[in-house]
C-alpha cells in the first residue's frame, strides 16, 4: 500500500480530492464507492467547488455508499442517507436515481443486502472507494473479527463504535446498534481505495493497518493485501508510524517520476 503523509487535514483532503477529480475526468461514468463520518466532509467540500467550477462533473457517476445504520429513518440528522444528501449530493450533478445508500430500513434486510451486492456487479464494479478508519480499525462497519472475505451484510456495533459516535446524537436519544455495511471483500474487489485518516486518535489503527500483520483484528490490515490502496494521513496519524521519513521519501520520489513522464509525454 501506498502512504501519502501531509502537513495537516487539509493536505489530506486536497490529496484525496485530487484522486476523485482525475478519476472523474479520465472517466466521467466512474462508479464511485463513498463513505461518511468527519474525515470526508472536507474532501466533499473540494469536490463541490470543483463540480461547480465546472472541471469535473457526476452527471454520468454511479456511486455506492459503504454503510448505514439500520433502523434510522432516512431523513434522521444522522443516518448516513441524510449525511449524503446534506454534504455532496444536494450540491452536486449526480442523478440521484444513480446513487445508492444499503438499505438500513429494508424489510427483509438479508435479501437487501445481496440485493446491493448484484447492484454494484451491475455496475460494473467500483472504479474508486473512499475510505475513513475507525479507532480499532474498522473499515465502514467491518468491526475487529469481521472475516476478511466478508460481503454486504447486517452487523453489530462495538461499544467502542457506539461510544465513538455518541457525539452526534442528542443526550439520551437511542443510538443504533446495528448497521448494514459494504464488507471487507466487497471493498477489496474495488479497483482503486483512498483512505484518509486525521488526527492522533487514529495513530495506533493506522500504524496496525500499515505495518502490523493482517488480521481480523485489525480489519483495515487486509488493505495489504489491495493492489492500489493509497493511505493519505495527516502528521498526527502517522505519528506511531516507525518510520514516516520513509514514507516521506517514497512520495517525494513518486512525484519526481510521475513530473519526469508527463514533462516526457508533452515533449
Ligand atoms: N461507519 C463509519 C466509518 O465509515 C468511518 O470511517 C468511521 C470514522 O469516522 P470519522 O471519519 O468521523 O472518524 O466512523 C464510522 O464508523
Amino acid at each position: 500500500m501506498k502512504v501519502v503523509i501531509k502537513e495537516d487535514a487539509a493536505g489530506v483532503a486536497r490529496y484525496g480530492a485530487d484522486l476523485f477529480r482525475d478519476q472523474l475526468q479520465r472517466k466521467p461514468d466512474s462508479v464511485l464507492g463513498l463513505a461518511t463520518g468527519s474525515t470526508p466532509f472536507s474532501l466533499y467540500r473540494l469536490l463541490i467547488e470543483s463540480n461547480q467550477r465546472g472541471e469535473i462533473s457526476f452527471a454520468r457517476a454511479t456511486s455506492f455508499n459503504l454503510d448505514e445504520y439500520m433502523d434510522l429513518p432516512p431523513e434522521h440528522p444522522q443516518s448516513y442517507w441524510h449525511f449524503m444528501q446534506k454534504h455532496l449530493f444536494a450540491h452536486i450533478d449526480i442523478d440521484p436515481a444513480r446513487t445508492h445508500v444499503p438499505p438500513g430500513n429494508a424489510v427483509d434486510p438479508i435479501s437487501a443486502c445481496n440485493d446491493y451486492e448484484r447492484a454494484i456487479q451491475a455496475a460494473g464494479g467500483i472504479d474508486i472507494q473512499l475510505l475513513g478508519i475507525g479507532r480499532n480499525g474498522h473499515i465502514g462497519f467491518n468491526e475487529p473479527t469481521s472475516c476478511l472475505t466478508s460481503r454486504t451484510r447486517v452487523k453489530t456495533l462495538t461499544r467502542e463504535t457506539i461510544d465513538d459516535n455518541a457525539r452526534f446524537f442528542a443526550a439520551g436519544e437511542p443510538q443504533p446498534h446495528l448497521s448494514i455495511t459494504m464488507g471487507i471483500g466487497t471493498i477489496m474487489e474495488a479497483r482503486l481505495v483512498v483512505l484518509l485518516a486525521t488526527g492522533e486518535s487514529k495513530a495506533s489503527a493506522i500504524k496496525a493497518m500499515v505495518e502490523g500483520p493482517v488480521s481480523a483484528w485489525c480489519p483495515a490490515s487486509a488493505l495489504q493485501m489491495h493492489p492500489a490502496t493509497v493511505v493519505i494521513v495527516d502528521r498526527a496519524a502517522a505519528g506511531a508510524l516507525s518510520d514516516p521519513d520513509f514514507f516521506l521519501h517514497i512520495e517525494a520520489e513518486n512525484q519526481a517520476l510521475l513530473a519526469r513522464l508527463k514533462a516526457r509525454s508533452h515533449a
